[in-house]
């Protein structure tokens, strides 16, 4: 498990570490980690350092004094750097003048500076970090268009400028270029940002140097699980377990017209956990023909005890579909609310009052989530801000609230958050979310708290989809969510291969 930090926190932190450090050593720190990664990137992809080009972005403030004593470094190491200097009045005044001791070509023009990143063979984004506001300006969307058109990777100093550090968003890209930087990698210092986790797309793998700043900082305000704390948590049987003991799951979904997510979700439930998985609905059929162990009834009424339900993808909306939410919600154990059950308690004022007696974790995807809130005062807009409409809903519903997408977050009604990158985005496909609600019921059943089982069942989820799309680090291919659900035990032997190597646990 790792903490992320907004920048301010970062800047509170940094304070007192800069107070007991020689001046700009910090800086010298950061950018000597960031040296060490581009020449790592300059080894793998260009087959050396020593006479390879380097051009450095350098914006007005310390990020361009990272990116200036970077380049500084790199030019000790016999890689040829040009500097561009974007705001030549504002450049870091210590950083510049390390650069220029090693006489390093410094460019202002930005038509100098165009063929010089066509050339390179690598660039630095030091063009902005922690205190961006908006998207690139000019002259950079000119530079950064021209390098990327180029096909020349970039690696980003702390944050992949023009993406907000806050918010992961980026703005619209103008008739100048890109707005905002998109990195092979990125570098950052001290304390990972929001920026990282939002938006992997933009960031690339993120490399993390440590300068000192672990004492100062406060509690995270997200966390983001590592395969390692998932495969701890994943629970397995022991000796004195039976098919009862481990927790069994109700799943209510699916209909006539829809037995496929009844069959996705039950499907995930068995193999997500051991124990027992009941089903509930009119899809029963379907739900017995391809998962013989399931015990299925028509009915919820019908369905025996369980430990949590499962309740909402293919239910409908209508009155039949509520009469379900109603039954389950009433039934006095988790609950755990997808697709037509998150619409229903967006909808019904009384249903959410109900959720919010029982420990209840809603998946909404963004249209889901806009119906969830629509009747709340001042109703959260996950533009631009996922994780703090997530943490607001939950705290306005008391639920737990997982938001999907490409990042998932997770918000507990505590305000505890905790992020989920997906390394690819091959869950964007039909159905997939029907098997994250098969997982997570059966995590919850086993007796994971909301936010826990939300945040294990996203790790495996997006895991299984990635195994499933291939060997990893090779291209993969599209895979529908039956293969999804099928890829649920690789991953979770990965993760608990993890915990095992790591920790000793995941027995
Ligand atoms: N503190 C430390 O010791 C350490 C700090 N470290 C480093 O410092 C970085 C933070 O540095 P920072 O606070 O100086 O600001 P930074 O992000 O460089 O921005 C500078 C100025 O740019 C402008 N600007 C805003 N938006 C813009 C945009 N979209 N496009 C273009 N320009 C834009 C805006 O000025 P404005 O013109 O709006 O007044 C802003 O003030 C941090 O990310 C890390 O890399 C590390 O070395 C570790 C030690
Ligand atoms: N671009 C993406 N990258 C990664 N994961 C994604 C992406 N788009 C969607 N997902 C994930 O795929 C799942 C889709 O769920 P959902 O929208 O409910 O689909 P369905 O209703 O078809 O089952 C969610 O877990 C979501 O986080
Ligand atoms: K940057």
């Amino acid at each position: 498990m790792y903490g992320v930090w907004t920048p301010e926190q970062v800047g509170t932190a940094e304070e007192p570490v800069l107070a007991r450090t020689p001046e700009g050593a910090l800086m010298r720190r950061a950018a000597y980690g960031a040296a060490q990664v581009a020449m790592r990137m300059l080894t793998e992809r260009a087959g050396g350092v020593t006479g390879r080009r380097v051009v450095v972005l350098v914006g007005a403030g310390n990020n361009g004094g990272d990116g200036l004593w970077a380049g500084a470094y790199l030019s000790r190491r016999g890689v040829r750097v040009t500097a561009v200097l974007l705001s030549p009045d504002r450049a870091h005044p210590a950083g510049l003048e390390a650069l220029r001791s090693w006489s390093a070509r410094i460019v202002t023009d930005p038509d100098d500076a165009v063929p010089a990143v066509e050339r390179a063979h690598l660039v630095l984004d030091a063009i902005v970090g922690t205190s961006a506001r908006g998207g690139l300006r000019a002259p950079a969307p000119r530079l950064v268009g021209a390098t990327e058109a180029a096909g020349v990777p970039i690696l980003a100093i702390d944050t992949p400028s023009g993406v907000d550090p806050r918010t992961g968003t980026v703005p619209e890209a103008t008739d100048d270029g890109p707005a905002a930087v998109t990195a092979a990698e990125t570098v950052t210092f001290g304390a990972r940002k929001p920026v990282h986790v939002l938006a992997r797309d933009r960031c690339g793998p993120v490399s993390f140097v440590d300068i000192g700043l672990g004492p100062e900082l406060s509690e995270p305000p997200i966390t983001v699980l590592e395969a390692a704390d998932v495969g701890a948590a994943w629970p397995v049987p022991g000796p004195g377990d039976d098919k009862y003991t481990q927790g069994v799951v109700g799943v209510a979904a699916g209909s006539a017209t829809y037995p496929g997510a009844a069959v996705l979700a039950s499907g995930a439930a068995c193999l997500a956990t051991s124990g027992m998985v009941r089903y509930a609905g009119s899809a029963a059929d379907e739900v017995r023909a391809a998962w013989p162990e399931v015990v299925a009834t028509d009915h919820v009424a019908d369905a025996g005890r369980v430990q949590a339900w499962a309740v909402g993808p293919g239910l409908g909306t209508g009155d039949d579909g509520a009469a379900t939410l109603r039954h389950v919600l009433d039934a006095g154990v988790p609950v755990l609310a997808d697709a037509d059950a998150v619409t229903l308690l967006g909808a019904h004022a009384d249903l959410r009052t109900q959720a919010a007696r029982v420990p209840t974790l809603v998946t909404p995807h963004a249209g889901e989530f806009a119906r969830l809130v629509a009747d709340l005062d001042d109703p959260p807009d996950p533009a631009p801000d996922r994780v703090d409409a997530a943490r607001r809903a939950a705290a306005a519903l008391g639920v737990t609230v997982l938001l999907k997408g490409n990042a998932t977050v997770v918000a507990a009604p505590d305000g505890r958050v905790l992020v989920h990158p997906a390394g690819s985005s091959w869950l964007a496909t039909a159905g997939s979310g029907d098997v994250l609600s098969g997982i997570a019921g059966a995590l919850l059943a086993a007796g994971l708290e909301p936010f826990r089982a939300a945040g294990a069942a996203a790790f495996v989820h997006a895991r299984a989809a990635d195994l499933g799309a291939g060997t990893p680090g090779t291209p993969g291919a599209p895979l529908p969510a039956s293969h999804v659900q099928a890829g649920i035990p690789d991953a979770i032997r990965t993760v608990r291969a993890a915990a095992l190597t790591t920790t000793g646990a995941g027995r």
